[in-house]
């Protein structure tokens, strides 16, 4: 018996009324292959570079002038006043507690809590920081909705639910050349302790991961941000997405300038300023512990 519906009996005298349907080149089209999205990928890197964000260029311009503004003005005024009505330790440079190169960031930053800027900040630069950080937090969520879909997260609950403003902030840095003749960190080795980091660095390059044991350098992409795992996400995925250690190599002739944008989760009893000297602290003990990897790195 045949298992198919009569569809030639039944349809036949509809064919025939209407021969001009049979010219078979009405059913033609040109071949194309979809994007293919490697899900691996995204288990086996833990850095990955998204394009089209939805950010407008000129936000991401404006910030990065009032960034480079901003580490302009003299030291002095940097270290003893509240620039961006922030408190002093929200200013810091070089590595305090450093005893060798090796611990060694050689640059500058600020730290700002996303939850303090309505009341610090001045009124265009409050405007463009919002409007950055508010951007990046919902690409942040965004992404950490479409990998939690992989462990059954479906509208990127977790992130929803664990970091709001109250526990995320915008890190300006900068790194200024550097003519020390055995070379240094821009930013000593480390891992981010956050959820989900979201990253707009200029076209100078620097920025190295931990692939496969060994140290690559990161190709800047004019059209691209970067977004990578921290650890609060390797833990919650139960290390399916890994926190890739990375650091950033001084530049002997040019500096450079970055802002990352950290999505911290609220751990039980820890105030959000708290967070990110935790952090430094962080790296300052990463730094000790993980500097046997300084070997040449490859472009990827
Ligand atoms: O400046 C960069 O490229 C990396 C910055 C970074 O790793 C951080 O702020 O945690
Ligand atoms: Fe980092």
């Amino acid at each position: 018996m045949d298992s198919n519906p009569p569809l030639s009996s039944t349809y036949k005298t509809l064919f025939a009324n209407h021969p001009q349907l049979l010219d078979p080149s009405r059913i033609g089209a040109a071949e194309c292959n979809l994007p293919i999205i490697d899900l691996r990928d995204l288990t086996k890197w833990g850095f990955f570079q998204v394009i089209n964000y939805g950010i407008s260029h000129d936000l991401l311009f404006q910030l990065r002038k009032f960034q480079i503004n901003l580490f302009r003005e003299p030291f002095e005024k940097k270290k003893k006043e509240k620039l961006l009505e922030l408190a002093p330790e929200n200013y810091c440079w070089g590595t305090p507690s450093a005893t060798n190169v090796e611990q060694l960031s050689w640059s500058e930053a600020y730290h700002i809590p996303l939850n303090s800027i309505s009341e610090s900040v001045g009124d265009n630069m409050r405007k463009i920081i919002q409007d950055v950080s508010n951007s990046m937090s919902r690409l942040a969520h965004e992404m950490a909705s479409i990998l939690g879909a992989e462990l059954g997260d479906m509208n990127g609950n977790y992130m929803k639910q664990n970091c709001t403003c109250n526990t995320c902030y915008l890190r300006l840095n900068h790194y200024p050349p550097c003519q020390e003749p055995n070379g240094a960190f821009g930013l000593a080795p480390h891992t981010d302790s956050d959820f989900l980091t979201v990253l707009y660095q200029d076209q100078i390059g620097g920025l190295q991961l931990m692939k496969e044991g060994r140290w690559v350098n990161v190709r800047p992409n004019p059209r691209a941000l970067i977004i990578n795992i921290g650890d609060l996400f390797q833990a919650w995925s139960n290390n399916l997405y890994k926190s890739v250690k990375h650091r950033v190599v001084a530049n002997s002739r040019f500096e450079r300038f970055s802002v990352a944008h950290l999505s911290e989760g609220e751990p039980p009893g820890l105030e959000p300023e708290n967070l990110f000297e935790q952090e430094e602290e962080k790296r300052r003990s990463e730094t000790q512990a993980n500097n046997q990897h300084k070997t040449t790195p490859t472009y990827i």
